[in-house]
């Protein structure tokens, strides 16, 4: 497909020295709540993204996945429509909302669909803040929050929601844990033949011992079992800086 324009409007505020954690995320929690259109937001994701892109653009940068890698997702799960995905790393839920909506409208109307989206998220309070604009948008029903390390929410996901594989991974966390953790999916059996793996920030800031795993299965390489065919999706980050997605589906699982 190619990479799309990016439209300067749209970019967020540059990331500073410090880019989270710092007050930010109940700042913007705030900044939802007292929007001069704050009455018109319940059981509206995609104005309430808009909103979390506005204060990105306008008072502090926001470490979200952003409209144009969130397009990318958005597309495949149109189209592939996965029944369950799991994302590794919520932050304040911007994909949460924005992935959980397209999991919903994708099986609006399909009768006995049970679409979940389960977002795990290590931080208390971000995961606060996610299960609080997932309620704002009316997604509860499709979106779970599950506090703690990916590590653990991939267990507890598997010993306590009984869950027996996923469709669809989002794996925008912490990039040294990316390829332990997809190990740690499959080892617990949720990678199916067939599931897709989407990791974000493979370009910028680049995650290469991620790439050379999930790349490397296809050419026989290691001794896993689980084997992707695996292509890059170049993108932008929300400021305007060029990354990819690494867009992945096991094909065979030996
Ligand atoms: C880049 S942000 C996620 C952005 C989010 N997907 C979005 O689009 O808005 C990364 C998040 O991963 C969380 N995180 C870091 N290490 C983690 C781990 N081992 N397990 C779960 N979450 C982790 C951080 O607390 C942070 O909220």
């Amino acid at each position: 497909m190619g990479r799309p324009e990016f439209d300067r409007k749209t970019a967020y505020i540059k990331k500073g020295e410090v880019w989270f954690d710092d007050g930010r995320e109940e700042a913007l929690v705030s900044y939802i709540k007292s929007h001069p259109h704050a009455d018109s937001f319940q059981n509206k994701p995609h104005i309430i993204l808009s909103v979390i892109d506005e204060f990105a653009r306008t008072k502090d940068f926001m470490m979200t996945v952003g409209q144009y890698k969130g397009a990318v997702v958005t597309d495949l799960i149109a189209k592939e429509r996965p029944q369950t995905i799991v994302e590794m790393g919520g932050y304040t839920g911007y994909s949460a909302l924005l992935f959980g909506s397209a999991l919903r409208d994708a099986w609006n109307g399909v009768e006995g669909a049970k679409p979940r989206y389960y977002s795990l998220e290590m931080s208390e309070k971000f995961a606060g803040i996610i299960r609080e604009l997932v309620k704002l948008a009316g997604l509860d029903h499709v979106v779970t929050v599950v506090t703690g390390k990916a590590e653990d929410g991939l267990r507890e996901l598997r010993e306590d929601f009984k869950l027996e594989t996923a469709d669809m991974f989002f794996i925008d966390h912490y990039k040294p844990a990316y390829v332990g953790d997809l190990q740690r999916a499959e080892d617990l059996g949720l990678v199916r033949k067939g599931t897709w793996v989407v990791a974000d920030n493979v370009v910028l800031p680049g995650a290469p011992g991620y790439l050379e795993y999930v790349r490397g299965t296809a050419k026989g390489e290691g001794i896993r079992k689980h084997v992707y065919e695996s292509r890059l999706e170049e993108s932008w980050e929300p400021t305007g800086e060029e990354d990819g997605l690494e867009v992945s589906k096991c094909i065979e699982v030996r």
